[in-house]
């Protein structure tokens, strides 16, 4: 409770215990000497929806990685565009845990099972902030469907 003697010890009471009367140790701060910290502009804002992709600003995988530390931004990647899904994850339809999972990294493949182009280009558009290359998936994307004639299985009555 160390900020709270901190806060007794700049005030001082005085005989009358009126509320008007209580006197701090410094002059009072009034409210236009209060300053409040201003996040950072944003190297990497979201940029105009009609932007193409080729005309991102490239991001460089290593920025990529550390947007979380650096600026507290929750980027992820598909098909080689960042996405800033910071603002997203609290709405995200399925759910904040598969988004936080895949921060700094590219989740492509993942992404493609779930969701359609015409979702990507509803939600996901507004949310480019570049394009970057190289960043890696941590998964590898498992084959969707072998089929037997591939594994030369020759057998009748598979047609
Ligand atoms: C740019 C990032 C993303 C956007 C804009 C986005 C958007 C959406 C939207 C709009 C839905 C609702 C489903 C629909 O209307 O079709 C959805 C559902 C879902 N998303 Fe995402 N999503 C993103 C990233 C991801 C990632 C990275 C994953 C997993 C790897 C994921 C997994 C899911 C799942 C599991 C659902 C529920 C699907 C269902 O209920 O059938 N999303 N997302």
């Amino acid at each position: 409770m160390g900020w709270l003697q901190l806060n007794r010890q700049n005030i001082t009471p005085s005989s009358t215990h009126n509320n008007s009367t209580l006197h701090k140790d410094h002059s009072t701060t009034h409210i236009e000497d209060i300053h409040i910290d201003n996040p950072q502009p944003r190297c990497y804002p979201p940029v105009a929806i009609d932007l193409p992709d080729a005309s991102l600003p490239f991001v460089p995988a290593p920025t990529v990685l550390d947007a979380e530390s650096r600026d507290h931004r929750l980027w992820l990647v598909i098909d080689n565009i960042v996405y800033d899904c910071t603002d997203l994850i609290s709405e995200h339809p399925g759910g904040s845990t598969v988004i936080n999972s895949f921060v700094g990294k590219d989740c492509s493949w993942q992404f493609w099972r779930f969701h359609t182009q015409e979702r990507m280009r509803v939600y996901g558009r507004g949310l480019r902030v570049g394009r970057t290359n190289g960043v890696k998936n941590p998964f590898r994307e498992p084959a969707r469907y072998v089929g037997l004639r591939r594994l030369g299985n020759t057998d009748e009555g598979w047609d």
